[in-house]
């Protein structure tokens, strides 16, 4: 396939990894780049994220075929607004939000004489920022496209081919849909980590040197993900409010349900509910979808050195 020029907008870990990646799966295209935060400009530049960091929005984005909005959630709108006058009419608009639906009309409305196809690659880390980035984040791993009903098929199909040379594996899904499976799969895990690490730190009698060392274990995974980054997680569940409560309610009927067993000394339910957990975990990882594999071609450094 061939693009032209990719715009990003927002060079943190999502943009910079676009950025990096293009340069090295798609080396006839130019890549071209804005952060609202000047040192992240300078930084982006420093590292070559993309082949030009400009000092304007609008200015990044007016080669562009293709412009992919990597901002955080709650001001993809406002970031899109921006560069309204600016963007070619023909361009296909893009993002990597973690949530759907409130983010396609929110692109959609700043940008309503342009094609939005929005998009999610599931692939990430809790690092964020210039220096997070790395042009492998994507191999092996699912992007899922959301366009809109009576998209353009052509511009669909460039889309997919975009995120496929990027390494990604492609699912097209409905909006809705995403947003109730990105709820169970993504955003209430992170609730749960976040609580958990506040939990165990608000403790009278643990104290805070005893929390960090004996968190080797299950704890240190929960430490990883309530390290991500508070901007992009409190625009998560804001922006994605109505199927996170929906499966919050669920989740909390389970844990009673547990917690009852747990009161009543019901082994049988304690064993059934631990042997289905489990059956699950060695599902994902016959699938190949364990990313603790050494083959998914990431280096220690690629992953800030702080994964697992
Ligand atoms: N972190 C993950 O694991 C992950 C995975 C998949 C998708 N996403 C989605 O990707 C998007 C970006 O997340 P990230 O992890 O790259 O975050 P990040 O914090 O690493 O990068 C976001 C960048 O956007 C910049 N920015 C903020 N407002 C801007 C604006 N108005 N114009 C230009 N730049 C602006 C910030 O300065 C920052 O550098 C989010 O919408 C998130 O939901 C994140
Ligand atoms: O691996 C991680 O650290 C992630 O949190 C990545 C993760 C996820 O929950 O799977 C986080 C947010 C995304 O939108 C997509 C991927």
């Amino acid at each position: 396939m061939s693009l032209g020029t990719v715009a990003i907008i927002g060079l943190g870990l999502q943009g910079g990894s676009i950025g990096l990646a293009v340069q090295e799966f798609l080396p006839g295209t130019r890549t071209t780049g804005y952060d609202l935060d000047p040192a992240t400009r300078t930084r982006a530049a420093e590292r070559g994220l993309v082949h030009q960091v400009c000092g304007t929005a609008a200015e990044a984005v007016s080669q562009a075929d293709l412009v992919i909005f990597c901002v955080p959630p709650g001001v993809m709108g406002e970031a899109a607004a921006e560069v309204r006058g600016a963007i070619p009419s023909g361009a296909l608009v893009s993002d990597v939000g973690s949530c759907k639906q409130s983010i396609a009309a929110a692109l959609r409305e700043a940008l309503p004489d342009h094609t939005v196809i929005p998009a999610h690659p599931v692939a990430g880390t809790e690092n964020s920022g210039p220096d997070a980035g790395f042009a492998h984040l994507f191999r092996n791993r699912w992007c899922i496209v959301t366009p809109p009903e009576q998209t353009d098929l052509v511009k669909l199909s460039e889309l997919v081919a975009f995120w496929e040379a990027l390494g990604a594996n492609v699912e097209i899904m409905d909006a809705r849909h995403h947003d109730l499976v990105l709820a169970v799969t993504s955003h209430l895990p992170h609730l749960i980590a976040y609580t958990i690490v506040g939990t165990a730190s608000d403790l009278e009698d643990v104290t805070q040197s005893e929390v960090i060392k004996y968190s080797a274990g299950g704890f240190r995974d929960f430490t990883r993900i309530a390290a991500s980054d508070p901007t992009m997680w409190r625009d998560v569940f804001l922006t994605n409010r109505d199927a996170v409560l929906t499966m919050l309610q669920r989740f909390t009927e389970d844990l009673t349900a547990l917690q009852r067993a747990i009161r009543v000394g019901d082994s049988d339910t304690l064993f059934d509910h631990f042997a289905r957990t489990r059956a699950i975990r060695r599902s994902i990882i016959e699938e190949g979808q364990d990313d603790s594999r050494p083959d998914f071609g990431r280096t220690d450094h690629e992953n800030g050195g702080a994964r697992g």
